[in-house]
């Protein structure tokens, strides 16, 4: 059964297209990262999902449940950290926590030994008798994971959870929220770091301007990119070394590469630096070169998450008409 699944979603704030027909589906147990730039509508969709915003159309399903039909049902299978901290400034947070499986239908003793067990997991427990608001802004990341989990939910939607912290607390909540999902729990993430997705993913999804513009693993995003492979030799060359010349083939696509000799040195672009390498070796030391030093780099996933809502910014922003 997919955790979540909707066709042709559709929201629109007055004049505003917000989710423009977006189709996902999210496998139950699958770690899945929804990305995107400021205002593509991520936290609209993760909105709908929990019935906070009404949607203007379409479907979706949490767990086979419509989230509004079955409003009850869908809601009580997520736990949500959300980006905005709206948590209650009056009771302390254990108490905080022991209201909210409470009210997703957990008797009051389970609640209190889930409220421990989350305090413990986040590593703030210490601060049981605390108010939210008295919490230090790490702790306080830290505690919206722990209201998350407390219901033991089978999704755990985390919108920007690591947003403004340091890299210490990042792996932290990393490593928690990793662990839950090797149990079991499906992770919906939205991130603007780009690193996260790639370490954490087991698939992306890509939202630009309300609409899913790609759907991948970050590896199969990663391949799209460029490797550049460059190498020092013992003397200048000036001519590409005829076994390698023939592989190029006006670009580097999936069969080929492309080099070329640049300040002495040989430059190939490939899309696949590791299997590329051995051969430009072999072609060298044919052509009797010593090499000195090889250096390789990949296209960041960064990069390609750019290239790839840029690309569709030209086709959706076009004139119409135009090209
Ligand atoms: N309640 C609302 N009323 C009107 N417009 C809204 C409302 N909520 C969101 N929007 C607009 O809908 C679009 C999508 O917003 P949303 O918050 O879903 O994007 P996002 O991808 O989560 O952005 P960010 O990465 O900045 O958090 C934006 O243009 C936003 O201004």
């Amino acid at each position: 059964m997919s955790a979540i699944e909707t066709e042709d979603l559709r929201k629109r704030y007055g004049d505003l297209q917000a989710l423009k027909g977006v189709s996902l589906e999210v496998d139950e147990g699958e770690f899945f990262g929804l990305l995107g730039p400021n205002g593509a509508g991520k936290t609209t969709f993760i909105n709908i999902l929990v019935g906070l915003v009404k949607k203007s159309g379409g479907e979706a399903r949490v767990f086979g449940y419509d989230v509004e039909d079955d409003y009850r049902e869908a809601r009580d299978a997520i736990g949500l950290a959300p980006q905005e901290f709206n948590v209650d400034r009056f009771f302390p947070i254990r108490e905080v926590l022991v209201h909210k499986a409470g009210y997703h239908g957990v008797p009051k003793d389970v609640a209190e030994e889930r409220a421990d067990e989350a305090l413990r997991t986040v590593g703030i427990y210490d601060k049981r008798d605390t108010r939210f608001h008295w919490l230090s802004g790490g702790m306080k990341r830290r505690f919206m994971l722990a209201r998350a989990m407390v219901t033991d939910p089978d999704l755990l939607i985390l919108d920007e959870p690591t947003a403004g912290v340091d890299v210490q607390l990042r792996h932290d909540l990393w490593e928690i929220i990793t662990r839950m999902n090797e149990e079991g729990t499906t992770v919906l993430l939205t991130t603007h770091y780009i690193e996260e997705a790639e370490r954490l993913c087991d698939r992306v999804g890509i939202l630009d301007e309300g609409e899913v513009v790609e759907v991948s693993s970050p590896d199969e995003l990663m391949s799209r990119g460029t490797d550049t492979v460059r190498v020092t030799l013992a003397g200048e060359i000036d001519a590409v070394p005829s076994a390698l010349n023939g592989k190029v083939n006006g670009g580097a696509d999936a069969d080929g590469y492309e080099a070329r000799v640049e300040d002495g040195e040989l430059v190939v672009e490939t899309r696949n630096a590791g299997a590329t390498l051995a051969e430009v070796m072999r072609a060298l030391d044919d052509a009797g070169h010593d090499v000195v030093d090889v250096e390789m780099s990949r296209t960041s996933l960064e990069e390609i998450f750019v290239e790839v809502t840029r690309d569709h910014g030209d086709v959706t922003r076009a004139p119409e008409g135009d090209a």
